[in-house]
């Protein structure tokens, strides 16, 4: 099982998400295998699920494409297997609580384990619930990966990063996911709360989409996450994806800090 401390381990990290099954099972195998080639050190992959309450349109528009191409955490499942024929590359799954659940907790990461998939981000799952996932999530060798928010008060802050590792999520900004022009949070203060509490590392994800940001976000924590600006790539350029992701995920990671 990938140890996600290689993924930030001597560098910052360059995390790239794509929703799995957009715009169809074969294109969504060849661009994730474009983006681990252009240097992604860790891709996320999101299970479409009907109703992504933290998720803006360009992500929306993406899990329609996947669940017109058939999408089922199933076949999601048969995705990965098909990618990890092709590389190696750090994965972790980006779902909501309910699919998991629906699917069963202890199958579902079962076939994490034997995928080498390193864990799940599921953004509606409570602190206050969290107990009833990770457990079963560790005993397969997976994480599951929290996230703190700028409204996250340090006290949570606390709980939510303790016995954590893998890696922290820290959601730039309040709403849903999109790119912004404007990161108005002070994320060096919140990246330094965190680090109060956890030595384990953090990547900064919500909005981010051009080099100068990628070069400021990584010089505050120890990875950036780009989510929409990628989808948008892929619906713009369909087949012709893979070539446009490389070129951009080169530009992003070239910006990075050492
Ligand atoms: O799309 P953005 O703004 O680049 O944000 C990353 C994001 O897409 C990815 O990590 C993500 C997709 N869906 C989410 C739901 C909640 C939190 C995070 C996510």
């Amino acid at each position: 099982m990938t140890n996600l401390k290689t993924v930030f381990a001597n560098k910052k990290a360059f995390i790239a998400f794509v929703v799995a099954g957009d715009p169809d099972f074969a294109a969504c195998a060849d661009n994730i295998v474009a983006l681990a080639e252009a240097g992604a050190d860790l891709v996320e992959i999101g299970i479409p699920f009907s109703d992504p309450v933290a998720d803006g349109p360009v992500i929306q528009a993406a899990d329609l494409r996947a669940f017109a191409a058939g999408s089922t955490t199933a076949k999601v499942f048969e995705l990965v297997a098909a990618v990890r024929k092709r590389t190696q590359v750090p994965l972790v799954f980006l779902t909501y609580c309910n699919l998991v659940y629906q699917y069963d907790y202890d199958k579902f990461f079962t076939r994490c384990a034997e995928l080498d998939v390193a864990g799940a981000i599921i953004p509606d799952l409570p602190l206050e619930e969290r107990d009833e996932v990770k457990p079963i999530a560790e005993a397969h060798g997976c994480h599951i990966i929290p996230l703190v928010t700028p409204t996250t008060p340090p006290e949570r802050i606390a709980k939510i990063v303790a016995n954590v590792d893998g890696f922290i999520y820290v959601v730039s900004s309040m709403g849903i996911t999109g790119t912004r022009d404007n990161i108005k949070t002070d994320l060096n203060q919140l990246v330094a709360n965190i680090r109060k509490y956890t030595t384990t590392p953090t990547a900064i994800g919500f909005g981010i989409h051009t080099p100068e940001q990628a070069a400021q976000m990584g010089a505050v924590a120890d990875g950036v996450i780009v989510g929409s600006a990628i989808v948008d790539i892929i619906g713009q350029y369909g087949r012709e994806a893979p070539t446009h992701l490389q070129d951009y995920v080169k530009a992003m990671r070239a910006a990075l800090p050492e």
